[in-house]
């Protein structure tokens, strides 16, 4: 009897020609451009929460550990997706899927790098800190991944908590205390989280759709999801108001800010009512330089023109 030749995809094709394990694997599993724009986020909250320079004793040990932490939390979500990882084209490379490393290596990584992370805020910085990082790590790596990515096309929202606690965690590193400027901060972060991975989601669609993953665009349809995401850039643009409303940020924020929206506003618009194919790949990656210029505006205006505290 003729038995068929055994047709592999690609990502078992990938899974089964293992490679070798460089630095650059691990470095990968802490998603580190992501980190490093969270990092500037806490640094932010550092800077904002004192009318002086910020003490380099805490600022130091601030930034490693909430660094170490996130990207603790960022492995163990590697982890835990590794098999809908295998089955995106974005995400099928990464270092589980492609079998350079094994999940035991992961798993030693992703605590020692969170232990040590927990370790350093706790001793060198405050342990409210270290409690709030850690429930931000348990959100994310936990909650969101092993729950709500799952369970709800909400997931983005409730769990974009977690990504938006940085400033708040640099604030508190600083402080011990938690402000209300910080948790506007925070909140700026937490609304521009949905459109910022919806936008992703409505460009990789078909990719959710086949790893069988609820997101918005799956459950809901594309055209309800540009909806949405041009609901949520109105709702950021009033919320990126508030630090000027408040008196936390001065002139320079409010126009620089003000330019951002519209900005991105505009992106929103051009997606829901006049898209080309790469507009929602395009407002995804403008999203990334929006929050980042925002945080940045907020640095120059707390130095050239308005100490918050
Ligand atoms: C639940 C909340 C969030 C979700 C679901 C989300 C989702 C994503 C996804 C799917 C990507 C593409 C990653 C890739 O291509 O490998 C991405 C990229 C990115 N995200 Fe987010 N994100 C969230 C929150 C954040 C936050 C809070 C920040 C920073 C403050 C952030 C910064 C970035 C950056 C910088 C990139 C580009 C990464 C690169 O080019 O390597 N994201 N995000
Ligand atoms: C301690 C602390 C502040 C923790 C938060 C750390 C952190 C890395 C937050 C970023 C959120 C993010 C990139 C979500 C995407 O996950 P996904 O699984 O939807 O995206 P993927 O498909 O690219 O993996």
């Amino acid at each position: 009897m003729m038995t068929e030749p055994v047709q592999f995809t690609t990502s078992e094709t990938l899974a089964t020609t293992p490679k070798q394990a460089s630095w650059r694997d691990y470095l990968t599993l802490t998603k580190p451009n992501v980190v490093l724009l969270l990092l500037l986020t806490a640094l932010v909250g550092m800077c904002l929460a004192t009318p002086t320079w910020v003490p380099w004793q805490l600022m130091v040990p601030g930034l490693i550990g909430i660094g170490l932490m996130s990207g603790s939390a960022a492995a163990v979500n590697h982890l835990v997706d590794r098999h809908i990882d295998a089955r995106m084209a974005r995400t099928l490379r990464r270092p589980l899927p492609s079998g350079a490393l094994s999940p035991k290596q992961v798993l030693t990584f992703a605590a020692t790098i969170g232990v040590l992370g927990f370790i350093i805020l706790a001793v060198w910085v405050n342990m409210l800190t270290a409690w709030l990082t850690l429930a931000s790590l348990v959100g994310y790596a936990f909650i969101y991944t092993m729950y709500l990515k799952r369970a709800t096309p909400q997931n983005i929202v409730i769990g974009g908590l977690a990504g938006a606690a940085p400033p708040l965690l640099g604030w508190t590193a600083i402080t011990n205390e938690i402000h209300p400027f910080a948790i506007m901060l925070v909140m700026i972060i937490f609304t521009w989280t949905p459109p910022h991975f919806w936008a992703l989601a409505v460009h990789r669609a078909k990719d959710y759709a086949k790893a069988e993953i609820p997101m918005l665009p799956v459950t809901h349809g594309v055209a309800f999801t540009k909806t949405c995401i041009l609901l949520y850039t109105i709702l950021l643009g009033v919320i990126c108001l508030l630090p000027y409303v408040v008196g936390m940020s001065g002139v320079i924020y409010l126009v620089g800010s003000t330019i951002l929206s519209c900005w991105f506003l505009g992106y929103a618009w051009k997606l829901k009512y006049a898209p080309s194919k790469l507009t929602a790949y395009n407002m995804f990656k403008f999203s990334i330089w929006q929050l980042f210029g925002l945080f940045i505006l907020l640095l120059l205006d707390h130095y050239l023109v308005t100490p918050a505290l």
